[in-house]
């Protein structure tokens, strides 16, 4: 288990608006962050780039209440022109070599780790974490190329120090296996945004997490 003071992160809600089922985005992110998500990475593919800036300049506002940093996904220009915390991106986005040249106010990387031998990219190694992407096929990404599984997890765990995000299907009955298998910080979608109740959804999570640590 990684004690990394710059990654202390552990529930990491990736948002969808789609996902939230005709809720309210703002009041159902709000109501997990209550219960218990200590990151949040806005992820909202369909809108355009004004919207997703506006978007994402309102739920930093709503984050900063609570003290939670927020991670763009993809878009360096979004990140930057709303003082984000961090970017995300994978193996088809801008480079980490290119966020890093660009962004010196960058404070974390996240890279998408899809195969083995990425391990040994220079994109691997600028990132402040790697997610195993996906731990487990999941229906909310479908163009993804493997799926790590336990096993996945607990290689990659042996081969480096860096903080590991499990992303992909992860819920209150895998969270515990995931953690104990060497993943320092959960990511999550559906389980969270789609729960009837999703504070309690993502307290359940969380406790799952706390237990196995
Ligand atoms: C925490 C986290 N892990 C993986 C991803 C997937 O990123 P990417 O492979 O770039 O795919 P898209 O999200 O851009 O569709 C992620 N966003 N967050
Ligand atoms: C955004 C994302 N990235 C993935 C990857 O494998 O890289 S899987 C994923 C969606 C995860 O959604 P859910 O928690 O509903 O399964
Ligand atoms: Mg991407």
């Amino acid at each position: 288990m990684n004690t990394n003071p710059d990654f202390p992160y552990r529930l990491y809600l990736v948002t969808d608006e789609k996902a939230c089922l005709g809720r309210d985005f703002f009041q159902v992110v709000e109501a997990a962050v209550k219960g218990g998500v200590d990151l949040v990475q806005i992820r909202e593919k369909e809108l355009s780039e004004a919207a997703f800036l506006e978007k994402t300049l309102r739920l930093r506002e709503l984050l900063d209440q609570y003290e939670v940093p927020l991670v763009v996904n993809d878009n360096l220009g979004v990140a930057q022109q709303s003082s984000a915390a961090g970017i995300h991106v994978g193996n088809n986005d801008t480079s980490p070599q290119q966020i890093r040249n660009a962004w010196a106010g960058c404070g974390i990387l996240g890279y998408s780790l899809e195969d083995e031998t990425q391990l040994q990219l220079p994109h691997a190694q600028l990132a402040d974490y790697i997610a195993l992407s996906p731990v487990f096929a999941t229906p909310t990404k479908t163009n993804t190329i493997i799926e790590w599984g336990l096993e996945g997890v607990s290689r990659i765990r042996s081969l480096i120090a860096k903080p590991l995000v499990a992303i992909g299907r992860v819920n209150a009955d895998n969270a515990a296996g995931l953690v104990q298998a060497g993943a320092d910080c959960l990511a999550v979608v559906s389980a969270i945004l789609s729960a009837p109740d999703p504070a309690k959804a993502a307290e359940d999570i969380r406790n799952q997490i706390e237990k196995a640590l």
